[in-house]
């Protein structure tokens, strides 16, 4: 059973110094303590990559995907591009996808509302607030406080939902917004369509039957996908924060569209490097529930968000992620000698309450299902 979460972490949460109120005191120079990340996890530009001579064009696959939504598309072109996309995902875990569909004006009007909620007063934006005593553990709402997660405490704000924005909005303005929650909600259904499609991609090129993933994520059927618009303001001490620790995703699949500013970064054999903004392109991710699905053929990586002096800094990320009940077991096609099975079988569901319990450093929550790996107490 779901443990409530009460006592100091809840009155931790009440107490928190939330970002806004800083951020109104204009003459901050020094971050209060629990925005100041320990020295180890912090910026340290000996762990990037810096692009030169030896390293002359480390980025992230840029795939072209328009013939693959086309369905009259070119059958050696679809090849072609679906083996590209298999290969970043075993490769890189990550990639950018050009020519996907959904247009620009979209994510436009959604970047002008979504800067309209977040310039609102903090006590506007908690009547839609994230409340940490859910029994479901479901981050829903808005949320300027966050104590979870990470070790230290990230330099964001965030409204996040699974489905339903009219009735998010409605907290706040009892008559609606559909200024805000039209452009919100088409956002989400394209990207999950895509998100869909892509995923039918990604289990062909592991040799598995198309639907075996996207089925998950059909109208009749219950999955737990939720959607996240991430605020990171400009800080006067990036030095010493970060927007977003290092984590990979603990859902199936993340479809993120970034905006101009810049900060997101990817580790790549140990070092940072950045996703630099493609004008219109669409980031996708691996989660560790594909990882672990896949037995390791597709890779959920580490990455993380830096924050900067100048700019504010606005992403909106799609999770994918499969019902509580759902077992994530490689299948057996996956399974052989020269891949013997690296994960123990789990209920998504467990999987969710265990990363709640713990502090999200690097790959750690997907230790859980190792099989090099103890299994976690109870198991
Ligand atoms: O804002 C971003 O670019 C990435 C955010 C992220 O990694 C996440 O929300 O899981
Ligand atoms: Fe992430």
């Amino acid at each position: 059973m779901a443990i409530v979460e009460q006592g100091p972490a809840l009155r931790d949460y009440e107490n928190i110094v939330i970002l806004q109120s800083l951020l109104r005191n204009s003459t901050i120079v020094d971050l209060p303590e629990r925005y100041v990340w320990t020295q180890a996890l912090r910026r340290n530009l000996a762990q990037e990559y810096v692009l030169n001579e030896e390293v002359p064009d480390l980025t992230l696959p840029i795939i072209d995907v328009s013939c693959l939504l086309d369905g009259a598309g070119d059958s050696a072109a679809k090849k072609k591009v679906s083996a590209a996309i298999g290969a970043a995902c075993a490769d890189w875990g990550f990639f950018q996808i050009i020519n996907h569909g959904i247009p620009d004006e979209l994510f436009k009007e959604v970047d002008v509302q979504a800067r309209k909620f977040f310039a609102l007063p903090v006590e506007v934006k908690e009547k839609a607030k994230y409340d940490p005593r859910r029994k479901d553990k479901i981050v829903c709402g808005y949320n300027g406080r966050l104590t979870r997660l990470s070790y230290n405490t990230p330099w964001m704000e965030y409204l996040a939902d699974r489905g339903n924005v009219e009735q998010l909005t409605k907290m706040i303005w009892p008559e609606g917004n559909p200024a805000l929650s039209k452009p919100l909600e088409e956002m989400w259904r394209n990207l999950h369509t895509l998100g869909q499609d892509l995923l039918e991609v990604l289990a062909a090129q592991l040799g598995l039957e198309p639907r075996f993933f996207s089925r998950m994520f059909d109208d009749n059927v219950f999955h737990r996908s939720t959607w996240r618009y991430n605020h990171y303001p400009a800080c006067p001490r990036p030095d010493l924060t970060l927007g977003t620790g290092p984590h990979s995703d603990p859902n199936l699949f993340t479809l993120l569209k970034q905006d101009a500013v810049g900060g997101l970064q990817v580790k790549k054999d140990d070092k940072w490097v950045d996703v630099t903004p493609v004008p219109g392109a669409l980031i996708i991710n691996v989660g560790d529930a594909l990882e672990a699905w896949s037995n390791g053929r597709y890779k959920s990586v580490e990455h993380r968000v830096l924050v900067n002096e100048k700019s504010d800094r606005f992403s909106a990320v799609y999770l994918m992620a499969p019902d509580a009940a759902q077992i994530v077991e490689a299948p057996p096609q996956l399974i052989d000698d020269e891949h013997p099975s690296l994960y123990r079988p789990f209920l998504y569901g467990d999987y969710m309450t265990h990363m709640m319990s713990i502090r999200l450093a690097g790959k750690n929550c997907l230790d859980y299902a190792r099989r090099d790996k103890a299994p976690p107490q109870g198991q």
